[in-house]
């Protein structure tokens, strides 16, 4: 009998990214892979693209902690949601549901819940978003990224410490394919590869081209920095800049000696993951619920980059940042290597069998 199962999540290009490393898994042992959404969202343009997924989008709403006029009618879209979801569930009847989170995973989880379907969450930040939260009464099991997530979670006999899932693509990049595609040279100078997680960040790209020419005598910059917010202005034999980059993200990061970015779990995990020391810029708590500061915190504590808050970020403190994570540099790397294990991925896929049996 073909076995199936079910996956939601969405709202971030890192959500998307755990499910996506997902599906060949599945799609080897010949299961049915059908995934829940959002109409518009990103996970429909990415998941809509993958020919072994059978993509169904529903009605959600954001769930939001500050004041808009959506809030009237959002709880509305979410009951739409959970209406939709459960009929969808009924006809796919899924062995498990596998959600990462993200607002349109919420009805999903609830939907399965009603129907009776074991479900299995993962949580990519130190401490779990809402959605997660507020499912949580209805799953089996809730995976973790960070080791120090369980005390944030009131059923921690739920917790499995998993660690991070990520994408194989990005350990195939090639050097040279980074160079050629950038138009660089190796040369002395260090590349910098500046990523403000999947949308560009306003403030780390006015001080990254505000402290340009002073970095440009130091290193070479790749500078990713998100849709509609390329400075034609710059423009320097060392610098490069690009809104976002897909199939070439793996050879340019080859290419890159160390990063600078935003802390958010999917980009800091890739790059402990490639061995890359970060200068972290975390999401200040005036703009998120505070996740990147306690990300950030961490992977400074374990001793993998250098932390630079968003208050104190200005041309020179970013220089002199980057100083001290060059000084660390052989440590820090030494540090990354020794952390730098197993697959995660083919862990999580035993999980979500088991609980298709239970
Ligand atoms: C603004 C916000 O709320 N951010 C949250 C969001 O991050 P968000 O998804 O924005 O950022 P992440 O760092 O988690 O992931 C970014 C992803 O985009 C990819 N990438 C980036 C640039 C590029 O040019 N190409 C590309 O492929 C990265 O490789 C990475 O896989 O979800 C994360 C995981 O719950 C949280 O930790 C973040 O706090």
């Amino acid at each position: 009998m073909t076995k199936r199962i079910l996956l939601t999540g969405g709202g971030s290009t890192g959500h998307v990214a755990v499910n996506l490393a997902l599906i060949p898994q599945f799609v080897e042992e010949d299961w049915d892979i059908h995934y829940i959404g959002s109409h518009g969202g990103i996970e429909s343009k990415l998941m809509r693209q993958q020919q072994q997924v059978h993509y169904i989008g529903i009605a959600s709403g954001k769930l939001r902690r500050y004041w808009s006029l959506s809030n009237l009618s959002d709880p509305f879209r979410v009951l739409l949601g959970v209406a939709q979801a459960y009929r969808h569930i009924r006809r796919i009847k899924p062995h498990v549901v596998f959600s990462k989170g993200g607002f349109v995973s919420v009805p999903v989880v609830l939907a399965a819940r009603l129907n009776g379907i074991p479900v299995v969450i993962h949580e990519s930040d130190l401490t779990p978003g809402l959605a997660n939260r507020l499912v949580l009464p209805y799953v089996q099991t809730i995976c973790t990224t960070f080791e120090e997530t369980k005390p944030y979670i009131r059923s921690s006999e739920k917790v499995v410490h998993l660690g991070a899932i990520v994408r194989k693509e990005l350990f195939h990049g090639s050097k040279e394919e980074g160079y050629r595609y950038c138009q660089l040279k190796p040369s002395k100078k260090p590349i910098i590869v500046v990523m403000g997680g999947s949308l560009g960040a306003r403030a780390i790209n006015e001080a990254v081209r505000k402290a340009l020419p002073e970095l440009v005598t130091h290193y070479q910059i790749v500078h990713l920095c998100g849709a509609g917010q390329l400075d034609k202005q710059q423009n320097h034999p060392s610098y490069r800049q690009y809104e976002y980059l897909s199939e070439e993200l793996p050879h340019v990061l080859a290419m890159g000696d160390m990063v600078i970015t935003r802390a958010g779990s999917n980009s800091i995990f890739e790059m402990l993951a490639l061995g890359k020391p970060m200068l972290l810029i975390p999401l200040p708590l005036s703009s998120s619920r505070g996740d990147q500061l306690l990300n950030a915190e961490s992977f400074k504590k374990q001793g993998y980059g250098e932390v630079l808050q968003e208050e104190e970020l200005t041309a020179g403190s970013l220089v002199r940042a980057l100083e001290r994570l060059q000084a660390r540099y052989p440590s820090i790397v030494q540090e990354m290597r020794s952390a730098q294990g197993r697959d995660r991925t083919l862990e999580l896929v035993t999980l979500l069998k088991q609980a298709a049996l239970d």
